[in-house]
């Protein structure tokens, strides 16, 4: 069954219509478009974690202990916690980005393109989508929406999936997640060309995040971001005891993966793990990402620790424009009082999950424009 792309407004920031109209019983998307070198091998290395040699050996764990002095003075206050600024990381990021995608339009004479597949009319899933279209826009990158109905079947989204892979324009997809319940999203996942898997999902680049020596193509962008949170923070991992709350494909697990690629010690608390708090509580660096406002408090927490929180979930509130607001995983009034440094909800993660997707749509560019000369 051919495909009819039609063409509306356009230009590469403002939205491109294009519509394809239901024929017999497929769902037809309506499509929107709207509008290595050296250092990539080293942001790469960054992310991806230091190479340690064989003959690398850790630190003593036990150094000796100073011998007290009675006369010593009391130990300064502590200092006030940093709070991990993710909006001006983002900034900075995309920034970088809008110099790249001019070069790459200069290189190659055309500009980096996602596509975005969204399955049905859930609020949280239109408002991302439409963060991430935006973003596109702000940093010259043209993005295709194709927006299919809830009641549509799971070949109807293969068959956008296999259009948008059959497409030399398009250099980047993105299957909007969660997907209606009816459909088999690993299938789905799996369908995306392994070199246009901007989200990391294909079983291939989990696979390949998971396994030391092997260098993924894309990793998903929210675990990319805690750790560009935490390095750009300079904060220490190599031995130190991080506990991931959380094991989904979309955060968890790629995270507590990228994490042990950078030599941190990673426990995994889940919905089953009996006492998380007593786990929580040993970390030196907490990430949450469960879903539950609130979630982690401050006993939960070591003093000194580093809060990492990617929950981003709705609650009501009368007061606030939407009649509801954005808060954590984690107790921020709480946490703040024990953490050496805290990202805030919203403000903290999103805003560079989003940055992070828009970089790996530039590398995917590049890639396909590199393999095609
Ligand atoms: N800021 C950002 O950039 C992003 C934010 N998010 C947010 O992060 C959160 C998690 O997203 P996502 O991973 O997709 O969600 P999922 O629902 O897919 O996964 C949630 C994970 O948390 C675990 N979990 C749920 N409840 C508890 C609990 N009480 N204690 C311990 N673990 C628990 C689940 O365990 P089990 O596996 O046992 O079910 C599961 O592994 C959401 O709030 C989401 O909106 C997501 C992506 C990006
Ligand atoms: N295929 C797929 N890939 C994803 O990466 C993916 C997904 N599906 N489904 C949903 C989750 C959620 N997610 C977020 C991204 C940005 C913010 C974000 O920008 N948050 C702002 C909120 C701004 C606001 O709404 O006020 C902030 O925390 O500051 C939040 C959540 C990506 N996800």
């Amino acid at each position: 069954m051919a495909l009819r792309w039609g063409r509306g407004w356009g230009s590469a920031s403002a939205p491109v219509l294009f519509s394809l109209l239901a024929r017999g019983r497929r769902c037809h998307p309506t499509i929107t478009t709207v509008g290595s070198s050296k250092e990539e091998e080293e942001d790469a290395r960054a992310i991806l974690g230091p190479d340690l040699p064989d003959i690398w050996s850790p630190l003593p764990t036990s150094l000796p202990r100073p011998i007290p002095n009675p006369m010593r003075p009391l130990p300064p206050a502590p200092a006030p916690p940093t709070i991990i600024d993710g909006k001006s990381i983002a900034h900075q990021i995309r920034s970088h980005i809008s110099t790249h995608v001019i070069n790459f339009k200069t290189s190659y004479g055309k500009v980096p393109v996602l596509a975005v597949i969204l399955v049905g009319h859930r609020r949280d899933s239109q408002t991302y989508v439409r963060y991430k279209i935006k973003a596109c826009n702000d940093v010259g990158i043209t993005s295709l929406l194709a927006q299919l109905p809830h009641s549509c079947s799971e070949d109807d989204v293969l068959h956008s999936v296999t259009s948008f892979n059959q497409d030399p324009s398009v250099h980047g997809i993105l299957v909007q997640l969660p997907l209606p319940q009816h459909m088999d999203e690993e299938r789905i996942l799996a369908a995306v060309s392994l070199h246009k898997d901007v989200d990391g999902f294909h079983p291939l680049n989990v696979g390949n995040l998971a396994l030391r020596g092997r260098r993924p193509l894309f990793i998903p962008c929210a675990a990319k971001a805690c750790l560009q949170l935490l390095l750009r923070h300079q904060i220490d991992l190599v031995g130190k005891h991080a506990v991931v709350i959380g094991r989904s494909k979309v955060v968890g697990l790629p995270t507590s993966l990228l994490l042990q690629r950078h030599h941190a010690t990673v426990s995994i608390v889940h919905a089953f793990t009996h006492r998380p708090e007593e786990i929580t509580r040993e970390a030196d660096i907490v990430i949450s990402a469960a879903g539950v406002a609130n979630l982690v408090r401050g006993s939960w927490l070591k003093r000194g620790v580093v809060v990492i929180d990617v929950g981003t979930n709705p609650i009501e509130d009368p007061d606030s424009e939407h009649g509801y607001r954005l808060t954590g995983d984690v107790h921020f009034d709480e946490a703040v009082k024990v953490a050496s440094a805290i990202t805030p909800v919203p403000g903290g993660v999103g805003p560079v999950t989003i940055a992070m997707l828009l970089s790996n749509t530039l590398d995917a560019a590049k890639e396909a424009c590199r393999s095609s000369v």
